[in-house]
């Protein structure tokens, strides 16, 4: 069963602001907001840091990639990616085709934003150096998979989804 497509699909580092700008931007166009991390948590029954924990990073990038299909093929709101999705080929084939906006936040402000939060397992060691290296290793694969970029540094999620609406085709 196909409901269309998502109207957008975020993406970015941890921090850029995917869940809370993807949410207001959903309020903003009238359509409904998912996130695939929220997805893997209730298909797991538990939060991420308990899958980490129990299972480990690999079963929960296989959660994962099982849940962006899902939500890149059945729903037709705003989607919210997790950062690291953009890492399997997989993910990025099934972004081919549909409006992926790029969230773009500096290594400073992603710190601030989500420096040792709970929640967020690979974050919770020297934030700064993990930070720094995921945004090197996925740059690239975020620019190549975005239609629209936009910057997040200094600007609140109400701003940048502002911004994203006025850039989205209908
Ligand atoms: N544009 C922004 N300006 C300031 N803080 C932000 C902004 N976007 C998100 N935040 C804050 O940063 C943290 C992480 O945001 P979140 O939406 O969970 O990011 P992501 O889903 O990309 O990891 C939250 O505490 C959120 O309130
Ligand atoms: O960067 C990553 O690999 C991850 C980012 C998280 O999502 P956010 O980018 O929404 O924080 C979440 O999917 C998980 O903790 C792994
Ligand atoms: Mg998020």
């Amino acid at each position: 069963m196909s409901a269309g497509q998502p109207r957008a699909i975020l993406v970015g580092a941890p921090g850029a602001g995917k869940t809370s700008t993807g949410e207001a931007l959903a309020a903003k166009l009238g359509v409904s907001f998912r996130d695939t991390d929220a997805d893997i948590e209730a298909t797991a029954g538990k939060p991420i840091p308990e899958i980490f924990l129990d299972e480990g990073e690999q079963h929960f990038r296989a959660l994962e990639r099982a849940a962006v299909a899902a939500a890149v093929r059945d729903f037709d709101g705003v989607l919210a990616l997790g950062g690291g999705a953009i890492l399997a080929e997989e993910n990025r084939a099934a972004l081919a085709g549909h409006q992926v906006v790029h969230l773009v936040v500096s290594l400073g402000e992603a710190v601030k934003r989500v420096g040792l939060s709970a929640g967020r397992p690979l974050l919770e060691i020297n934030p700064r150096a993990t930070l720094r290296y995921l945004l090197d290793q996925r740059l690239p694969l975020y620019e190549a998979a975005a239609t629209i970029t936009v910057e997040t540094d200094g600007r609140t999620p109400d701003e940048v989804a502002e911004e994203i609406a006025a850039l989205l085709k209908p």
